[in-house]
């Protein structure tokens, strides 16, 4: 795997070099605490040119793919394919859902296994950081894969008396919208088939569907505080044989609390992506 983690390094932001357009702007930008600074150096050190002509786009793309490694783009290119196939199931579910019903009431009991199972899955992208097959920084993967895990698990599964609310349904069409786009631009870009409009919309509705998603997200936890108070779930009180006490009560505020220093993190993350891929710029990194 080591190979793999520097072939990749170096093939970082080939994604930027094809989108061709004006020549790249340098744009210094201080590092973030959420590790964005290997995810710009990998742009720098490749120095890819947003200006690059057509063949040398194809050329990239495929230095890309060899970089990349066959059995790491095989892999890849399966669990893209089988990830949007199955959050467009999700998304076709949800649709037929409300079409036959006319109400939200009832819509996550009849998604929940694919959503679990799909969501849990996601778990393989810190996984893929961790093996350098994707040039994502860790803990980026990490706060975004790790907060679905706990709203999936934790909350919505946990609590059933806040699985209708309507909030809940906030997330789920941002998080299916958001993962339908994802999944299906990686896979297009590693078949060298991108067409413009799935980039376009991969760098733009985020913009938009991570505010809705946060909103969900917070509004469901927040439905979620008064069950978890009354009933004292998952909270472990003294006395007991290990001396150990935790309230989930207050995890949950302080996981709501946790959102406003991560979340912009996340969305200035998504921001500099966009102007890399989508405008060509060259992110240079400020010396602290
Ligand atoms: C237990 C307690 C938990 C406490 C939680 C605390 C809360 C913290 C706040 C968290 C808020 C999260 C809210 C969120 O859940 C709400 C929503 O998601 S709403 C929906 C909108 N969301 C989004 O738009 C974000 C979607 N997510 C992502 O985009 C990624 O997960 C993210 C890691 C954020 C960013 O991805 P990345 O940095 O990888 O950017 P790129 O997609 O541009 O990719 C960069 C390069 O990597 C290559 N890559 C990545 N993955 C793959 C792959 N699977 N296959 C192939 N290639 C991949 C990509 O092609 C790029 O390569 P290159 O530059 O060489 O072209």
């Amino acid at each position: 795997m080591g190979r793999l983690t520097e072939a990749v390094a170096a093939g970082g932001g080939a994604s930027a070099a094809r989108s061709a357009g004006p020549p790249p702007t340098p744009l210094p930008l201080p590092s973030t605490s959420l590790g964005c600074t290997a995810t710009m150096a990998s742009s720098e050190e490749d120095g890819t040119n947003g200006g690059a002509s057509e063949a040398g786009e194809e050329k990239e793309a495929t230095g890309k793919r060899r970089r990349l490694g066959l059995l790491a783009t095989v892999w890849l290119t399966f669990y893209n394919i089988a990830m949007t196939a199955g959050w467009l199931v999700l998304a076709i579910a949800m649709v037929r859902f409300y079409m036959e019903k006319g109400t939200h009431k009832g819509l996550y009991r009849s998604i929940q296994k694919t959503l679990k199972f799909f969501q849990t899955f996601a778990l393989l992208e810190i996984v893929h950081c961790l093996i350098g097959i994707v040039p994502t920084s860790v803990i980026v993967a990490g706060v975004q894969v790790s907060s679905r895990i706990f709203m999936v698990w934790l909350i919505t599964h946990s609590i059933k008396p806040i699985q209708n609310e309507e909030s809940v349904v906030l997330f789920l069409v941002a998080w299916t919208v958001t993962e339908i786009t994802r999944y299906s631009f990686y896979t297009f870009s590693l078949l060298d088939h991108l067409p413009y409009f799935i980039k376009w919309a991969r760098y733009n509705f985020f913009i938009i569907l991570y505010p809705v998603g946060v909103v969900g997200e917070l509004l469901t936890i927040h439905a979620a505080l008064p069950y978890v108070k009354k009933t004292g779930m998952f909270s472990i009180r003294l006395p007991n044989k290990y001396n150990v006490s935790f309230d989930y009560y207050y995890f949950l505020l302080i996981t709501m609390a946790s959102y406003i220093p991560l979340f912009p993190q996340l969305y200035f993350h998504m921001l500099r992506q966009r102007r890399k891929v989508l405008h060509g710029e060259v992110i240079v990194e400020k010396d602290d």
